[in-house]
């Protein structure tokens, strides 16, 4: 499926590139880091990287940003909240909550690659409150209940 997606870029990031498929059919559109200058990350630290634009998708359609695997693999960045989540209806900047969980600083410089974002379809649904709900063979077995 194929949407429009309108994206801003915003005032003082024009060098900054927008999100970019690195092949053909990548299921993510890198992000590139807006910082003015060169931030390092401590670490155990987290930082909150501005990416200088922004977007209204269609409603039924959400955007998740998630980790590179490669900055995951080499240097233990990846983001905390993973996947973050894009509202349709949210206006502001895109920013990516970067952690370092690996055992060296890391440098993040403008335009380099932090994250990747990924439309997705999000079903509708309309909650009815019930007193008793349907019956499976599951039922209520959770948490390793089908063995390890
Ligand atoms: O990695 C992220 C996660 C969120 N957001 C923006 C877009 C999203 O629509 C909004 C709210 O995110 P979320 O619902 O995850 O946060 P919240 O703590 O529930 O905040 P809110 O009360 O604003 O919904 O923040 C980002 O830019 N990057
Ligand atoms: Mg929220």
């Amino acid at each position: 499926m194929s949407h429009y997606v309108q994206i801003h870029k915003l005032p003082g990031h024009e060098d900054v590139r927008l999100p970019e498929k690195m092949s053909g059919s990548a299921s993510g559109y890198d992000l590139y880091a807006a910082v003015e200058e060169e931030v390092v990350l401590q670490p155990g630290e987290r930082r909150l990287i501005p990416t200088g634009f922004a977007i209204a998708m269609p409603d039924g359609l959400e955007a998740q940003i998630r980790p590179r695997s490669g900055l995951a693999l080499k240097h233990g960045i990846t983001c905390l909240n993973t996947p973050g989540t894009i509202d349709a209806d949210y206006r502001g900047e895109i920013k990516v909550l970067l952690i370092n969980l690996g055992q060296e600083p890391f440098a993040i410089t403008r335009n380099e690659r932090i994250a990747q974002m990924v439309f997705m379809e999000v079903p509708q649904v309309t909650f009815e409150q019930v007193d008793v709900l349907s019956e499976t063979v599951r039922g209520e077995g959770g948490f390793g209940h089908t063995g390890k």
